[in-house]
C-alpha cells in the first residue's frame, strides 16, 4: 500500500516534506487538503483522517502520523533516503536536531505570528491589527530572522550543516518563505538569508519552485497590496 502524504502546500511544514519526498523518490500518494476551504475542520476529516485536524499528515497503510519532523524520521528509517539529509552518524544527526527543535520557538513561531497577525486573521475578521500588534509581531520575527544569520548561516557553509545540504536546510527555507505571504520578504532585508536560500532552492528544484507555486502566486499580489505598510 502507498504511502499517503496529507497536506496544503501554503503550510510550510507540508511543503518542508513534499520537496523531501520527491528529491528522494519516495512512491507516495499526494492527497491536497485545502486549509482555506476548511476541509480539515469538518467531523467527517477528524473521524476518517486526523483527529488533530492539522496538516501535514501520513497514512502509511493503518499507520498514521503527524508532526513533519516526526515524519520525516520515520521515513528516512523506512526508505532508503540519501544520508546527508538526515545523517545516521549521532553527532551529525544531532547538529540537525539542533537546528530542528531550536525553529520550533524561534523562526516557525515568530514568521508564523506575523503572518496570522498581519494577513491570516484580517483575511478571516476583515480587521486590521491594531499598531502595537503589527510592530511586536513584526519585532520577534525580525529578530528571530536576525538570530538565524547570525548563528546559523556560518562561514562554513554554504548549508545549514556545512557543505552538505540537510532537512534542517529545507525546513528552515519554507518557513522563511512564508511571510511573502504578508508582502514581508525576508530575503530582501538579509543578504546573507538571500544567498543561502537560493542555493537551497536550486538543490531541491524542480520540486522547490513547484511546491512554492501557489505561494509565489499569492505573494505577489499581497505584496502589491502591503508594499506601502511594510
Ligand atoms: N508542528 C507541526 C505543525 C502543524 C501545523 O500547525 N499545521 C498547520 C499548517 S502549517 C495547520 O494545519 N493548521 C490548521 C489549523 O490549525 O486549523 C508540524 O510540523 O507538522
Amino acid at each position: 500500500m502507498v504511502l499517503k502524504l496529507y497536506y496544503d502546500l501554503l503550510s510550510q511544514p507540508s511543503r518542508a516534506l513534499y520537496i523531501f519526498l520527491k528529491l528522494n523518490g519516495v512512491p507516495f500518494q499526494q492527497c491536497p487538503v485545502s486549509l482555506m476551504e476548511g476541509e480539515h475542520r469538518t467531523e467527517e476529516f477528524k473521524q476518517k483522517y486526523s483527529k488533530f485536524q492539522k496538516v501535514p499528515f501520513i497514512h502509511d497503510g493503518d499507520f498514521k502520523l503527524i508532526e513533519s519532523i516526526g515524519i520525516m524520521r520515520y521515513i528516512t528509517r523506512e526508505y532508503p533516503i540519501e544520508d546527508h539529509w538526515y545523517p545516521k552518524d549521532s553527532k551529525k544527526q544531532a547538529k540537525v536536531d539542533e537546528y530542528l527543535e531550536w525553529q520550533h520557538l524561534n523562526i516557525r513561531l515568530n514568521c508564523s505570528t506575523f503572518l496570522i497577525t498581519t494577513w491570516m486573521n484580517p483575511m478571516r475578521t476583515g480587521k486590521q491589527p491594531s499598531q502595537e500588534k503589527y510592530d511586536s509581531s513584526k519585532k520577534y520575527m525580525l529578530k528571530s530572522l536576525s538570530t538565524f544569520e547570525e548563528l546559523f548561516l556560518s562561514d562554513d557553509g554554504p548549508f545549514l550543516m556545512g557543505k552538505e545540504i540537510s532537512y534542517a536546510d529545507i525546513q528552515a527555507a519554507c518557513e522563511i518563505e512564508q511571510p511573502r505571504l504578508a508582502g514581508f520578504n525576508p530575503m530582501v532585508h538579509y543578504p546573507k538569508i538571500k544567498t543561502w536560500i537560493e542555493l537551497v532552492r536550486k538543490e531541491c528544484n524542480p520540486y522547490y519552485d513547484e511546491a512554492h507555486e501557489m505561494l509565489n502566486m499569492l505573494a505577489e499580489s499581497s505584496g502589491k497590496s502591503t508594499k506601502a505598510k511594510l
